[in-house]
């Protein structure tokens, strides 16, 4: 049987090309040939974008006449390498010189081999150079991965805390449904740590060694989503100079994490569909089927429910991703979790400031009483805040909780964020950010929508405000 892979030799002497041929033909799929080097880049890209990319390139030392130099092959050797570094060369030469050789592989060639050859010597060190090949081609991807997973290393979440009957319940769940390969479908407001369940979900369960994989389907462009899951080839739309690797594939053996997975537009979420039913994905502009094996993790602050019934969402999208649902309570539906977020960002951050402080008990009653619309993502910029502009061993939560600036009382979030008592345009800015967020429940996409803000634009802003 043929096994799967590309060969492309290259050679000025036609009887040469025909000897090798026949013989690889016999052997592997793809037998490319050509007696002109200047052709070489082109059969490589024409092999890439019909999804049959050359695995090995059979290259001759020398083109000129009586030349045996050798120089040609190094030439060409150097470029097939930096247009491709996965493609395994193994030089010939009709000229047998070790030192010729040793120098080819320095400069980077799989292996050499000398003219006139045995045919089963010749086999042996084309499937060294496919073997090669295929070592290469899984360096590249390990490295890619690698730096997807340093990504995700880089945000190391906090440690996910709850006392709470709801937060325990929370843990409970995520305890059960770990270990099963179950979708999960995590949905709360903003803040609530949604992000933080699913590398919890993700830490106990049998993928945890494998990689956690995330996409923000909230920041992304529209035209981006196809290429961001699935990968796609070089050459498949303008601006796409070399291939991709998709997060499907980077999160093969783990769990991917799809965030806000209610801004998947309705053509996407057919194909998002499809990869899950079948467990196999097509990078954009390929046309080779790679099988996946994942655990999907969801997270949204829509209702999903009420998308469907707007159309907005597909009903059987909805019913593959909420295998397992798991609700996160607002903070304020769980106040007495505040002391407990409260010292432990309170440590956190007088640690990284070099600070020694603690929170008054009258303070820690104010916290508590406060409905932070941000959930848990605003009280730690909040501590953050107080613990840098604090003065004395004790945090001083003016700026939390009464500055003109970050106060909320109730009565200000029902008042009008345009009536002005300043014109500064950051209180302005930052009372109008407010006023979004809390008339669309902490949704931040839907706030974000109506302030015609990117999600980018407005995290910066929720950041800038400690919201
Ligand atoms: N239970 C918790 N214990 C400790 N920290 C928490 C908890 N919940 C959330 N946080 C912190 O709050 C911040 C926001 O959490 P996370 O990103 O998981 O929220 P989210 O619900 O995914 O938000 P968004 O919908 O805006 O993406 C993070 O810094 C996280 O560490």
């Amino acid at each position: 049987m043929k096994q799967a892979g590309s060969i492309l030799i290259v050679d000025d002497n036609p009887d040469v090309l025909i000897a090798a041929r026949l013989l690889l033909k016999q052997h592997y799929q793809v037998v490319k040939t050509t007696d002109n080097p200047f052709d070489i880049e082109a059969i490589i890209n024409a092999q890439h974008e019909a999804d049959q990319a050359i695995d090995v390139v059979l290259l001759d030392m020398n083109f000129t006449q009586d030349s045996i130099s050798g120089k040609e092959g190094f030439y060409w050797l150097k470029k097939i390498m930096s247009q491709d570094a996965n493609i395994a060369v193994l030089l010939m030469t009709a000229y047998s010189d070790i030192q010729l050789a040793v120098e080819a592989i320095k400069a980077g060639a799989s292996d050499f081999i000398a003219k006139p050859w045995q045919n089963e010597q010749l086999l042996g060190a084309v499937a060294a150079a496919f073997s090669h090949a295929k070592d290469k081609q899984q360096v590249g991807k390990l490295t890619k991965q690698k730096q997807a997973l340093q990504q995700s290393i880089g945000n190391q979440p906090f440690e996910f805390l709850g006392q709470s009957d709801a937060m325990q319940q929370v843990f409970s769940v995520i305890d059960k449904a770990a270990n099963t390969d179950a979708n999960i479908l995590i949905s709360g407001e903003s803040g609530t740590g949604k992000e933080l369940t699913a590398h919890a979900i993700h830490n106990a369960s049998q993928r945890q060694s494998q990689p956690f994989i995330s996409l923000d389907m909230g920041s992304l462009a529209e035209s981006l989503f196809e290429s961001e899951l699935f990968g796609h080839k070089k050459g498949a739309f303008t601006g796409a100079k070399e291939d991709r690797i998709g997060r499907f594939e980077l999160a093969h053996g783990g769990s991917l994490f799809l965030d806000e997975l209610g801004n998947l537009p309705l053509n996407q979420q057919v194909k998002l569909l499809a990869a899950l039913q079948n467990r196999q994905i097509t990078p954009v502009g390929g046309s080779k089927v790679i099988d996946i094996d994942i655990r999907l993790i969801c997270a949204t602050n829509e209702n999903l429910e009420q998308a469907v019934t707007e159309g907005k969402f597909r009903q059987d999208l909805l019913y593959r991703v909420n295998t397992v649902e798991i609700r996160l309570p607002a903070l304020r539906e769980r106040s007495e979790d505040i002391p407990l977020l409260c010292n432990y960002y309170l440590q956190h951050f007088a640690h990284k400031y070099k600070r020694e402080l603690s929170i008054a008990a009258s303070d820690m009653t104010r916290l508590s009483q406060y409905h932070w619309p941000g959930n848990v993502r605003e009280l730690a910029h909040a501590i953050e805040r107080a613990v840098i502009l604090s003065e004395g061993t004790e945090l001083d939560i003016s700026s939390v909780i009464s500055s003109p600036s970050t106060a909320v009382s109730t009565n200000e979030l029902s008042s009008n964020a345009t009536d002005y008592d300043t014109f500064d345009l950051e209180i302005i800015e930052q009372r109008t950010v407010r006023a979004a967020l809390k008339h669309f429940q902490g949704n931040v996409s839907h706030a974000a929508k109506a302030l015609g803000l990117t999600r980018g634009a407005m995290y910066r802003r929720l950041e800038k405000y400690g919201l």
